[in-house]
């Protein structure tokens, strides 16, 4: 057996070695509403590559360093695809966006105009004064709540992030607070769809039920609510263009209608995740709490607030953020690939059409590497290669700087029956994990005299 190797299927093909399976639905019912701790144990038993058969979808699970490597940066053309989501291609344009659409042309050319346009190093850093701002909206309202009232600091996290995405995309508008409402809606709803491969993905041979009357009525109702607010929001752009005054913010969808290229909206609510979880893991550790903020106080100087070129000084808050993602990554399975063509990884054949989970999470946790900050190939929060995020530098800048605003401003407590210890760090299932409840603190404002407040 050990000359032999791994054994074959009636194909002859060497597959990962995969966890027994009942009849119809497979591995199915060793999943949970948060796979990718199910996940981690079973690669604990079975391999860093698992084959799973999620209903009748081959899954491969990639569990260690090394396997993502191959999978993500050697063979990345191989992976480089993503399934098709029945729900995405609903909500977007049939998969037409850059996160889920298949590898071809249309991406390619989506990815560059994101990159171009919205996303790069140079982009990014030309959009400090609108971070800066709209930090300083969130500090002002968390500074208008009464003396020592508990404040929903989820909830207000939640309203700065999505009112700077949806500005940096859309540009302000009179009615801009209705319009980041009527997003936050939408997007709540569609990243529950979004989360998981549908009924009709998983047993192909039921895509029929798809056909029923009523049976997607959820999905086209959501789907409308997307295209009349989009449509609006370009209505207002094409009537606006020409007449723009010159000190006037130019937007991502100006870029996109003057270079007359399609549309793609990629909101992620997963840094103001990542914030409070930061806000969550520094109340829980007082001593580190203490020293990020004197980091931030004394960096920061008699500043009115932090700004950019002062976070870039902040080493520890930059590492307290690192350590947040790396133990809270915010999409633990990262998006699924999908194999485009027969291949092996290390020595085992993965056919085309596989589906591919990147358990990053599992890594991230894995104690080999934990005394090996400096390969930064376990670090997968963003992914890696040709379909790595483009918005890490837009989520890293944001994260870092509204965390240390609200350092910087205010002292911290937690509410007075909660003690450290005792603070649910439990997150909710999705596409992204988040906190399960709301993070509710105290703020006591630090320099009330600061222009800022003003
Ligand atoms: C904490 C914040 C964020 C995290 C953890 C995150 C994570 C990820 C991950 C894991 C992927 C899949 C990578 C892969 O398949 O290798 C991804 C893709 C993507 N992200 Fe993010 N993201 C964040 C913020 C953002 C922001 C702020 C934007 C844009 C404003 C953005 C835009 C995108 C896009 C367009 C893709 C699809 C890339 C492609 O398929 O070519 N992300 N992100």
């Amino acid at each position: 057996c050990y000359l032999r190797g791994p054994p074959k299927n009636k194909e002859g093909l060497r597959l990962p070695p995969s966890p027994p399976k009942l009849p119809l639905i497979g591995n199915l019912h060793q999943l949970s509403a948060l796979p990718h701790r199910p996940l981690r144990e079973l690669s604990r038993k079975y391999g860093p590559l698992m084959l799973l058969h999620l209903g009748q979808s081959p899954t491969l699970v990639v569990s260690s360093v090394e396997a993502a490597r191959k999978v993500l940066k050697t063979q990345d053309i191989a992976f480089v695809t993503r399934p098709f989501s029945t729900a995405a291609a609903a909500l977007i344009n049939g998969c037409r966006n850059v996160s889920f659409a298949p590898y071809d042309e249309h991406w390619r050319r989506g990815r560059k105009a994101v990159v171009v346009h919205l996303l790069n190093l140079k982009k990014v850093q030309s959009l400090r004064r609108t971070r800066e701002e709209e930090i300083a909206l969130m500090i002002r309202k968390i500074s208008s709540s009464p003396p020592l009232a508990t404040v929903d600091l989820s909830g207000i996290l939640y309203a700065f992030s999505n009112g700077l995405i949806c500005r940096v995309v859309a540009g302000s508008c009179p009615a801009r607070e209705v319009r980041t409402q009527r997003f936050q809606e939408a997007i709540d709803e569609s990243t529950v769809m979004i989360s998981g491969p549908r009924l009709e993905e998983l047993f192909p041979s039921l895509a029929w039920v798809r056909r029923l009357p009523g049976a997607d009525s959820r999905l086209m109702e959501l789907a409308m609510k997307f295209d009349v607010l989009l449509d609006e929001i370009m209505t207002e752009h094409e009537r606006r263009a020409g007449r723009r005054e010159q000190a006037e913010e130019v937007d991502f969808l100006d870029h996109l209608l003057s270079a007359d290229t399609a549309g793609d909206y990629a909101f992620s609510r997963d840094d103001l995740k990542a914030i409070s979880l930061a806000m969550a893991e520094l109340m829980k550790n007082p001593a580190l709490m203490e020293r990020t903020q004197k980091e931030v106080r004394e960096v920061a100087g008699v500043r009115p607030t932090p700004t950019e070129d002062d976070v870039a000084r902040m080493r520890y808050l930059r590492a307290v953020v690192k350590e947040v993602f790396r133990l809270h990554i915010p999409a633990p399975l990262l998006l699924p690939r999908e194999s485009m063509e027969d291949t092996r990884v290390l020595g085992y054949d993965v056919p085309a059409g596989t589906r591919v989970f990147i358990n990053a999470w599992a890594m991230a946790t894995d104690p080999q590497w934990w005394e090996a900050p400096e390969d930064d190939f376990q670090f997968l929060p963003f992914g890696a290669a040709r379909r790595m995020c483009p918005g890490i530098n837009f989520a890293l800048c944001m994260v870092e700087l509204a965390l240390a605003g609200l350092l910087y401003h205010f002292d911290w407590s937690l509410p007075a029956d909660t003690a450290p210890e005792d603070l649910d760090m439990a997150v909710a299932p999705g596409i992204a994990i988040r906190r399960k409840a709301p993070l509710r603190l105290v703020a006591v404002p630090h320099s009330p005299s600061s222009a800022v407040l003003a």
